[in-house]
């Protein structure tokens, strides 16, 4: 059992830094998701603390210990990648021992089946990689990254490559897994959905930098930054260019002509904000009233567990509700109003796009 820390990591390549001063640690057990768009250096990331190039500022330790300059299969690290880097002339019972006979490594046989067992692989351990499929391939990579009983396991988007299905039953099944073996986690994925399911806490990496490190839910809910906020959620976070005004120690922003109660910040002015509230905090109803923006819908997608409404804003602004399938939705070009409760709404300074003030979502919620 040993900690992963990142500590002040910075490299460049040319013109790009994918890495800018990131410190974080990862505790044993614990799986962190590392979430970001694409080229924002979630891969560049894994591959110095798994040693395949060094940083050039900054400290990796795995267990209070510096593995800067250590070779790859001296650092204590299991690793699996979206593409599943299998060998392709071995079996996939070879594949998975690989890393232990390199090691030299007692009861191969017998930690290969116990993994195996473990990822449902057994009837195929005799196959080569071209007769698996690509769940059976991923297990495989997986099974050979976790064998080996790894301080740090290192995964590269490793449900990328398997079909929709596959991905919905992995993300069930590989919390238990992954913390077996009380490893020091780090899960890197394109898909916050999948961050969201999988992980203790999730590392948000934008351009190179960590915009955000907290749990699933302190991300949605108090996002750090208004592009952090943008990055989770489908349909994403409505924005709105506004300048709150205060009021008796209560803030509110005019939104398309109607003046809108805002439970964020601390009741005094901030100054240009973005304003967002997120789809399924939108109520629409026919009735008008002070403080009820009205709105034009201008198309309605019904999906299984939930209806999203496309909306004009009477300034033009377009929004999307996202609202329960049942419930009452009107049809496209309907006059309607749209409210929130002053705690739905966040503001973000125009300027930095930081998020103002403490966060009443959390207790509304
Ligand atoms: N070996 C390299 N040489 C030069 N530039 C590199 C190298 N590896 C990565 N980069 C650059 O670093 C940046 C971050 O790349 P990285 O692969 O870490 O992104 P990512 O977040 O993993 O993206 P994706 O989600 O698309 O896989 C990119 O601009 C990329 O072009």
């Amino acid at each position: 059992m040993a900690r992963l820390e990142i500590k002040s990591v910075s490299k460049t390549f040319g013109a790009a830094r994918p890495a800018d001063g990131l410190s974080l640690a990862v505790e044993p057990g614990e799986i962190v998701a590392v979430f970001g768009p694409s080229g924002s250096g979630k891969t560049v990331l894994l591959r110095m603390i798994a040693g395949m190039f060094e940083p050039d500022d900054g400290d990796i330790l795995v267990g209070g210990r510096s593995v800067i300059g250590a070779p790859p299969e001296r650092r204590g690290i299991g690793m699996a990648f979206q593409n599943f880097a299998l060998f392709p002339h071995m079996t996939a019972r070879d594949n998975i021992a690989s890393g232990l006979r390199a090691k030299g490594g007692s009861d191969v046989a017998g930690r290969v089946a116990a993994i195996s067992r473990l990822l449902k692989i057994e009837h195929v351990l005799g196959h080569a990689p071209r007769e698996l499929s690509n769940g059976q391939k991923q297990r495989t990579a997986l099974a050979r990254a976790l064998v080996g009983n790894p301080d740090v396991l290192l995964l590269d988007d490793p449900l990328r490559n398997v079909d929709a299905k596959l991905r919905y039953e992995m993300r069930l099944e590989l919390p238990n897994l992954l913390r077996r073996g009380a490893a020091a986690v780090l899960y890197v994925t394109q898909d916050y959905r999948e961050a969201m399911a999988i992980a203790d806490r999730i590392a948000v990496l934008i351009d190179g930098r960590l915009a955000q490190v907290a749990t699933p839910a302190d991300i949605y809910a108090q996002p750090a930054s208004v592009a952090v906020a943008r990055l989770f959620g489908d349909p994403t976070i409505n924005l709105a260019e506004v300048t709150p005004v205060a009021e008796h120690g209560a803030l509110s922003a005019v939104i398309a002509g109607a003046k809108m109660r805002l439970g964020a910040g601390d009741g005094a002015a901030p100054g240009p904000c973005w304003l967002g509230v997120r789809p399924e905090d939108l109520a629409i109803s026919s009735v008008s009233g002070e403080d009820a923006i009205p709105a034009r819908i201008l198309a309605i997608t019904p999906m299984h567990e939930k209806a999203v409404l496309l909306l004009r804003l009477s300034d033009g602004t377009e929004w999307l509700a996202a609202l329960p399938p049942d419930a009452p939705l009107g049809a496209a070009d309907d006059a309607v109003f749209v409210r929130f409760a002053p705690e739905a709404a966040m503001l973000f300074d125009r300027a930095t796009g930081l998020r103002i003030g403490p966060s009443h979502r959390l207790k509304a919620a």
